[in-house]
């Protein structure tokens, strides 16, 4: 590591967050050294392609297709290539030779977070990633330090830019979900693989890291229940809408007595809860402690400028770090966790029939209920008379996962059902 008061910094990617994170580290270069204690040299910047067409115009003799040859010299990387390899072998070289990484790679950190922070433990370097969760939003930092006083209960958000613009351009304008993804692409909150983001992957990362720091533990992104909103038609947004729902794709952590239990879903929230004012490619976290109680954080949730702007947050604080000579805070511990199997979550389901009216067929609906311990909050029937199919809209109370499955299942197999048009779990008050 060099001793003067500069420190040398690589940067690996010059993509839709990269490029805009060296136009910071260019620009602001006086403010950033003010704010830090000591000045941050970009000394490269290493792509695929050098030439080729930026969002930011960067001096070309910074570019470099040798990204061992920049971590090299670096004292501080920051990676924003995305994806597992060769990210992971960048940022451990990193680390392993003493120098600091400040990461927005959500995929990698879910599934090797552990393995990277001992690294770093072990070399005296820091690895720092709140871009990897909620863009802008600063959510890592206050939940692993601002509360690390007390005990996180509950984190449950809407993480994820791209899906959360579909799910809202889908409810306000109806229009299709493939138009929307492509706008979405176009607009840099998409992943480079956007099923990462339509398949729920994306949000399962971030819920893996948001556990993992709120819980004191190890969650990896496999062990997070997933489900994206490729299934979400405009039928079930439009029903939803008439109902008073909205559907949003929700990332969940929560902890009680019985464990820990981390999931990912599209869900339906009533239109007067504060997550279902949260529009576009915004984000927004709860977060419930026992003794802060209820928290929100809301913000730009992806794109090049926001997410630059939580990279360099992490890059100050890695300088101040470095410029000051302080000595590490402790990590977290790392508790064991006893995570929880899907089928014992609670939840509740909205459930979507379609049913042959007659005499009769509510109380058979109702009975499948009774006989597997679900209780219905409401039921809402449409249409029937005198047509013989009718629409059903049941919602139930509290109910665990496994049961309420079984519940769908038996109604599938009711000859009054023609068919089951939509399963929707129901979050928040
Ligand atoms: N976009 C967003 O809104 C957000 C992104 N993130 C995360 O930030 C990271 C970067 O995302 P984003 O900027 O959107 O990604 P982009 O796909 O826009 O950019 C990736 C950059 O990495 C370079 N690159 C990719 N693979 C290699 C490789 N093997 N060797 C050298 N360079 C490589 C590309 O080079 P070249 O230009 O030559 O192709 C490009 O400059 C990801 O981890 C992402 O998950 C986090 C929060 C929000
Ligand atoms: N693809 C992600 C980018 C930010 O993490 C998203 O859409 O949220």
């Amino acid at each position: 590591m060099s001793g003067e008061k500069s420190l040398k910094v690589a940067l690996l990617g010059a993509g839709t967050v990269g490029a805009q994170t060296a136009r910071i580290l260019l620009d602001d270069a006086q403010a950033l050294a003010e704010r830090s204690g000591v000045s941050l040299e970009l000394i490269g910047i290493a792509v695929r392609t050098v030439d080729a067409k930026r969002d930011v115009q960067l001096p070309a003799e910074l570019f470099t297709t040798d990204a061992n040859a920049l971590i090299d010299q670096a004292d501080v990387v920051i990676e924003l290539l995305g994806g597992l390899q060769p990210a992971g072998d960048y940022i451990a070289r990193a680390l392993s030779r003493g120098a600091s990484v400040v990461t927005g790679n959500k995929a990698l950190i879910a599934a090797e977070g552990a393995r990277l922070n001992a690294l770093a433990a072990a070399n005296g370097a820091q690895l720092r990633y709140e871009a990897a969760v909620a863009g802008a939003i600063p959510i890592l930092r206050p939940i692993a330090d601002s509360l690390a006083g007390d005990h996180i209960t509950k984190v449950m958000g809407i993480v994820n830019g791209t899906t959360n613009f579909i799910l809202d351009a889908m409810d306000s304008t109806g229009a299709a979900f493939a138009d929307v993804l492509a706008e979405a692409q176009a607009l840099g909150y998409a992943e480079a693989d956007p099923t990462a983001d339509v398949g729920g992957h994306d949000a399962a990362a971030k819920a893996a890291i948001l556990a993992s720091l709120a819980f004191h533990t190890t969650v990896s992104s496999d062990q997070v229940h997933t489900e994206g909103i490729t299934q979400v038609t405009a039928e079930d947004v439009a029903a939803a809408a008439d109902a008073g729902y909205v559907i949003k794709l929700l990332a969940i952590a929560q902890k009680d007595e019985a464990g820990v239990s981390v999931r990912v879903y599209p869900s339906l929230i009533k239109r007067s809860h504060p997550l279902a004012s949260v529009r576009g490619a915004f984000n927004a976290v709860f977060v419930e402690a026992e003794n802060a109680g209820d928290l929100m954080f809301y913000g730009a949730g992806a794109g090049g400028n926001p997410t630059a702007s939580a990279v360099m947050g992490d890059v100050v604080a890695v300088a101040r770090q470095l410029a000051a000579g302080a000595p590490l805070p402790n990590g977290s511990a790392d508790l064991p966790v006893n995570l929880l199997d899907f089928d014992q979550i609670t939840t509740r389901y909205w459930i979507g029939l379609s049913i042959t009216d007659q005499p009769g067929v509510l109380a058979r609906v109702a009975d499948v209920f009774g006989t597997h311990g679900v209780s219905i909050e409401s039921m809402i029937q449409h249409g029937g008379e005198g047509s013989e199919a009718a629409s059903l809209r049941i919602l139930t109370h509290l109910g665990t996962e496994a049961a309420l499955r079984t519940t769908v299942e038996a109604l599938e197999a009711l000859d009054v059902v023609n068919t089951v048009t939509s399963v929707m779990r129901v979050e928040g008050n």
